[in-house]
Order: structure tokens, then C-alpha cells, then sequence
């Protein structure tokens, strides 16, 4: 098992590139699906969890090309044949963003059979939103031996458009919705949509390929069925929360970075709390220059739904308190167990508690290193800032939860100076 090991200490220095969103690449692969026409795709993230979903989708017999085989943002996907309509336990234990098939599938192919996510170490996370809609919208749903099989009734039946309104905002939840209405006869209305701009970047790509979506960026997207899509050419936006870990591990390290290729409109919340935390920063059109000196200050926090704080930059900033000068409050309103990353920032010498959904951070004037145990995604960053801001060695296990999410992350942070080495 890889696991990344760092020596703290050095300020970075430098530029870093960011890659296209993960949140946005996974639904926008799905939404290949729904075209037997090619879909052209560019800055697409290299990262395990775009390969995962690249598998799933050959499974179903998507065909995957590259047409420069130096350049693995840039991919052709033709859904042309659809040989199954399954996403086996085995994909969806390794990625719950499988559950992403299931719209699109039911859509195109009248029936799907996608295994039931089981939970995951930051919550529960069911996906009774997802049913529950497409049940609104005539499909016929069962689970059964662990699976949620779907179909229409008949099973020559199109989906129908319906007027769903979900219990509380779901970025996938919506997602699934979405590509499933474009197909749909008749016009469904979302209520209470996420308004995460991945979910405006797949509307995006899916008004390309011929959808009728109106409300895009808003809580109520309206969407009018049509009987066929097409293929298009879209390009992936830039990973907002990669952008902001890259500025949380400035901020915690000292330094001056700038941050390319991203956009800054969709980082407000972030901003705004790492200004308030002391980081010096420059905004420009697709740029960020961030220079810190000195501690950070402590900033109370909470996530919410976008444009809120973003629940997946949560731990990011939680190490940067962990460093600041004063106590800060982080309040964690998404995932109901997104605090695994505390009991391992303590035993790098932080001295956050847990209270209820709120963590209390006294801030410490350093880290030490420690060999530590990355739990999830965002935790795992979260240590490896930890790990470069700590004196000595660090040593973070379990990357393969890291390696999801992050586009070449160490050698990003190699490139701004980072002491950083991935070890097998
Ligand atoms: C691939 C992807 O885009 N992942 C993101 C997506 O996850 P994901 O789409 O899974 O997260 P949701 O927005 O659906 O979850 C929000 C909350 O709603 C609850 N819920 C959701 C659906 C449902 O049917 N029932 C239900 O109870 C969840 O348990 C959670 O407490 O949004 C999260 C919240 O911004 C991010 O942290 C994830 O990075
Ligand atoms: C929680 C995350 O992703 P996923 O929904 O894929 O688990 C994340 O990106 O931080």
C-alpha cells in the first residue's frame, strides 16, 4: 500500500496547475450515456476514481479513446452499444459516485440494476432522494439481494416528467435527476437542486448535447424531455477544492504560491475564510496568489451547501487552525462522521476536541511528525498539509484514499518546494 512521507518546514514556492473536477468529471462521464453519439471530453483529472468510473462504463460497453495518448485529460466516449445496464457491488464498493449510472441508465435503456451504496466512513449517506425521484418519475423500483433494480412500466415507456422536490439538497441526488429528466417525456422540475457549480458544468454539457434546461446555477432547474441527445465536446471545470487545499497548504506552511488554471467565482467561501485566517491573496480572472507570513488566525467555520463552505475543504482548513494563533469552532452540517481526521491531527500534536457536530480547535504553535492514517479523501489532505507545516518526519498511510481524488498531488507540491516522496 502506497503511503506518502514528508519532512516538514519548507515555505512552498511557486506556481501549481489545477486539474478538472472529480465532482464534475464522474457525473459528466455518466452523461455520456446518454447519447449513442460520441462525447469529446477535455481537462478530465488523471485520478483513480475517473479510472474507476472509465471501467464501470466499459462494463456497460462504452468505448474509451484517447486520441493523444500523451495527453489523458483529452477522451472520446461513444455509448453507441449498451451491453449492460448493471454496476456491479464491486464498482460501487470501490466508488459511490457509481450510483451516477443509474439515472442516465434507466433513461436511455428503460431499466438499470446499480448495487446499493452501503455507508462510508464520513456518514450513512443513503440515496433515498435518488429513488424516491425516479420513482415520481414512473419508475418502477425495487431493491432486492442488495441491488436497486429500476425499470419503466411498460419497459418500452420513456420516463415521465414530474415535479420532485427533495428532502434536502443532494449534489448526485440532483445529478441523477437531471440526466434522467433530459430524457423524459414531458417537463420535470427539480425544487431545492444543488447549486454546486459541478452540477451547472454537467447542465452545461448536457444543454450541448441537446437538452432543454432552464435555471441552471439556481435551486429550481426545469427540464423539458426530449426523445433523443447528441454528442458534443465539453470541457471539465477546474477542481475547486483542489484549489483550495492548495491554498489551505500555504497557509499553513508559509510562502508564496500561485494557483493556475482554477476559478476563483466559485472559491468565495474559501476566500473568504483564508483571508480572515491572514492569507495575503490576489485574484485575477483564473488565478490565485496566495502568500502567507507568519501564523495563520484562528477562523470559526461552518460547512453548508454551495455557495456555503464547502463541506469537502472542512479538514483542509481544520489543519490551518490547528496552527493558528487562538481557538476556533468547526462545525461540520453535511456529513453526520467527517471528524475521523481529529484524532490523527492530535497525534501529530494538535489539540482539537469533538463536541457533538462541532470540533474546538486550540491552536498550537507546531506539529510534530508522526506516522498517521489517512481515513478518507479530504482527511488524507488534510494530513498531508499537516505533515508539511509539522517539524520532522510524517509519514501518511492508507493513500489510496488520497490517489481518488488528487491529480498527481506530490508531485505538484515537489514542484513548490514540498520535501515530499511517495513510498511503495
Ligand atoms: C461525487 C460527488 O459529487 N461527491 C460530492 C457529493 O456527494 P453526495 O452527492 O453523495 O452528497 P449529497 O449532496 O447527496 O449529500 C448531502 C447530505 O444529504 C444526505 N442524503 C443525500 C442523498 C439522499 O438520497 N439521501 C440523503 O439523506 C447525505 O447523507 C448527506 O448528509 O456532495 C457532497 C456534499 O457537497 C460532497 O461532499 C461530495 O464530494
Ligand atoms: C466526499 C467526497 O467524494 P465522494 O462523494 O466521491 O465520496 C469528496 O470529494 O470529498
Amino acid at each position: 500500500m502506497d503511503k506518502l512521507r514528508m519532512v516538514g518546514g519548507t515555505p512552498l514556492k511557486g506556481e501549481v496547475v489545477i486539474a478538472g473536477a472529480k465532482n464534475a468529471a464522474l457525473p459528466i462521464l455518466c452523461a455520456c450515456l446518454l447519447t449513442d453519439q460520441p462525447v469529446v471530453l477535455r481537462n478530465v483529472p488523471d485520478l483513480q476514481d475517473v479510472r474507476t468510473m472509465l471501467k464501470l462504463l466499459q462494463e456497460i460497453g462504452v468505448t474509451v479513446d484517447f486520441p493523444d495518448a500523451s495527453d489523458h485529460s483529452h477522451m472520446v466516449l461513444n455509448a453507441a452499444v449498451i451491453k449492460s445496464s448493471e454496476a456491479t457491488y464491486e464498482m460501487v464498493k470501490t466508488m459511490r459516485a457509481s450510483i451516477l449510472v443509474l439515472g442516465p441508465l434507466l433513461a436511455r435503456m428503460h431499466s438499470a440494476k446499480v448495487s446499493l451504496p452501503g455507508g462510508c466512513a464520513i456518514g450513512a449517506r443513503p440515496v433515498d432522494q435518488h429513488i424516491k425521484g425516479l420513482k415520481a418519475m414512473g419508475a418502477s423500483i425495487k431493491i432486492k439481494s442488495g441491488y436497486i433494480q429500476a425499470e419503466t412500466k411498460p419497459q418500452s415507456d420513456r420516463l415521465k416528467g414530474a415535479s420532485i422536490l427533495t428532502d434536502m439538497i443532494t449534489v448526485t441526488g440532483t445529478e441523477n435527476l437531471l440526466m434522467a429528466a433530459t430524457l423524459a417525456s414531458g417537463t420535470t422540475v427539480l425544487e431545492n437542486a444543488a447549486r454546486e457549480p459541478e452540477v451547472g458544468d454537467l447542465a452545461e454539457l448536457l444543454v450541448k448535447m441537446g437538452a432543454k434546461i432552464s435555471g441552471i446555477g439556481s435551486d429550481r432547474l426545469v427540464i423539458e424531455g426530449v426523445e433523443k441527445l447528441h454528442g458534443a465536446e465539453h470541457s471539465v471545470i477546474p477542481d475547486r477544492i483542489e484549489a483550495g487545499t492548495f491554498l489551505c497548504a500555504v497557509a499553513a506552511t508559509g510562502g508564496e504560491i500561485t494557483v493556475k488554471h482554477c476559478r476563483p467565482d466559485t472559491l468565495d467561501a474559501v476566500i473568504v475564510k483564508l483571508k480572515e485566517a491572514g492569507l495575503q491573496m490576489e485574484v485575477g480572472p483564473d488565478w490565485i496568489k496566495a502568500s502567507m507570513q507568519g501564523r495563520p488566525k484562528a477562523v470559526n467555520f461552518r460547512t453548508s451547501e454551495y455557495p456555503a463552505f464547502p463541506t469537502d475543504m472542512q479538514a483542509q482548513l481544520m489543519t490551518v487552525n490547528a496552527i493558528a494563533t487562538g481557538s476556533s469552532m468547526i462545525t461540520e452540517t453535511i456529513f453526520e462522521n467527517r471528524f475521523m481526521h481529529v484524532q490523527e491531527l492530535n497525534r501529530l500534536g494538535a489539540d482539537i476536541a469533538i463536541e457533538g457536530n462541532t470540533a474546538i480547535a486550540q491552536g498550537v504553535e507546531k506539529l510534530s511528525g508522526a506516522i498517521v492514517m489517512a481515513t478518507d479523501l479530504r482527511a488524507s489532505a488534510s494530513l498531508v498539509i499537516a505533515g508539511l507545516a509539522a517539524q520532522g518526519e510524517t509519514q501518511v498511510d492508507r493513500i489510496y484514499h488520497l490517489d481518488r481524488g488528487y491529480d498527481r498531488m506530490e508531485q505538484k507540491l515537489t514542484l513548490l518546494g514540498a520535501k515530499i516522496e511517495r513510498v511503495k
